[in-house]
């Protein structure tokens, strides 16, 4: 048994974590921090957590955190690398779900967040909690940065493809689209049921902060060599409450087909748990993953013509965020991968 916290255990990642962690027979949960409800019992809060929690929410305190052996941050931007340097130095392992510690180059994080980085140091040393590319480093990792909802999506549709160099990478498109649990828990018009509902609109069309952390992940499983993957991103917003659907087109160099790019991606992702490589032309669908650590990705070659189009599909705070953490977690501390879970997709 490990002893775990949570900061940032009101909002939709943080009852995410909880939730998968009720089910998980290694851990304890000792501490889960809120600023806004400290002294609410967490039940009270999440009644779906009745008779599961006795927690009740603290403020975030780091003498509390440090007697944890692991804490996740589920805070936006900007918080954990303030608090996470004394709780390294405190011998703390630490998994983010936010993007402070994904993007190493510091100038275009902070370009793309708007603020200064108050830990470089960290980020170089953080691990892109990724498993199906970096799960030898993470299972020794002290600090792992959770990879984003839609780089998810998005790195583990293309991954198999440059990492063989079977497409062309400067020609890469990305169209993904998301259900509004991704924007969070706080209150927003655009993301009240009267704005949000029968009602679909792209957002950030001309550059969203996922662009670098995905063009990172990409370049960095290519060949030596290789033309830098480029790509176009551009999100949508689902009037749904979880799941990403995302279709990522791209052109096939001179003699790949349909059948050798599903060749790859069988070969790439057979012994990865978490990945479902469909049989071509089927379309996954978002339900199919609700509330699982799966992504499930379907390949297409319209027309017969050079164009290869991939579908990949996650629930936004599972693979996309929690339950990805909790496959982190189970892979720092030498546990089965899938502990905890196992559990399919609920269905209708
Ligand atoms: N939603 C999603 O699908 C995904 C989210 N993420 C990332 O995960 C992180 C959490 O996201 P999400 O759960 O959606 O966010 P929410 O806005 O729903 O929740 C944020 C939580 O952080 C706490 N918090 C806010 N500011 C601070 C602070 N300064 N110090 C300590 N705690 C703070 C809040 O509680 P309180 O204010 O009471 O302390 C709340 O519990 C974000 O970085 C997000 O980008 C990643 C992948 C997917
Ligand atoms: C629908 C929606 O608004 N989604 C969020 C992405 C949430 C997420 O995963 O991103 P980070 O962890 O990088 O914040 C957005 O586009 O900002």
């Amino acid at each position: 048994m490990i002893k775990v916290a949570i900061v940032g255990g009101t909002g939709y990642t943080g009852v995410e974590l909880l939730r998968l962690l009720a089910g998980h027979p290694q851990v304890e949960i000792t501490a889960i921090t809120s600023r806004s409800l400290a002294g609410t019992a967490v039940a009270d809060l999440f009644p779906s957590l009745r008779g599961h929690s006795e927690l009740v929410f603290s403020v975030p305190d780091v003498d509390t955190l440090a007697g944890a052996d692991l804490v996740f941050f589920a805070t936006p931007h900007g918080v954990a690398q303030a608090q996470v340097p004394e709780l390294v130095q405190r011998g703390v392992r630490v998994i983010d779900l936010s993007a402070d510690f994904r993007i190493k180059d510091i100038p275009t994080w902070e370009r793309w967040y708007g603020q200064p980085h108050v830990a470089p140091a960290l980020a170089a040393e953080a691990v892109y909690g990724l498993p199906e590319v970096h799960r030898e480093q993470i299972a020794s990792a002290q600090l792992v940065a959770c990879p984003g909802c839609y780089p998810t999506a998005i790195q583990l549709g293309w991954i198999p493809l440059l990492e063989s160099a079977a497409i062309e990478p400067s020609s890469l498109i990305a169209n993904a689209a998301s259900g509004a649990s991704g924007a969070g828990r706080q209150g927003k018009t655009e993301l009240l049921f009267a704005e949000n509902s029968d009602n679909f609109r792209a957002y950030a069309a001309s550059g969203h902060r996922h662009l670098p952390e995905i063009e990172q992940g990409l370049r960095n499983v290519q060949p030596e060599g290789s033309d830098p993957a480029r790509l176009t991103f551009v999100p949508h917003l689902l009037p749904m409450v979880r799941g990403i659907h995302a279709t990522l087109y791209a052109r096939l160099k001179p003699g790949q087909t349909l059948e050798s790019a599903q060749a790859l991606f069988a070969q790439r992702y057979r012994d990865e748990p978490f990945v479902d490589v469909m049989p071509v032309e089927s379309h996954p669908q978002t339900r199919s993953v609700r509330g699982t650590n799966m992504c499930r990705i379907s390949l297409h070659q319209p027309q017969g013509g050079d164009t290869l189009v991939v579908l990949s599909v996650i629930d936004n705070l599972a693979k996309g965020a929690s339950a990805q953490a909790l496959q982190n977690m189970n892979i720092m501390f030498g546990w089965k991968e899938t502990l905890g879970l196992e559990s399919p997709a609920l269905l209708p």
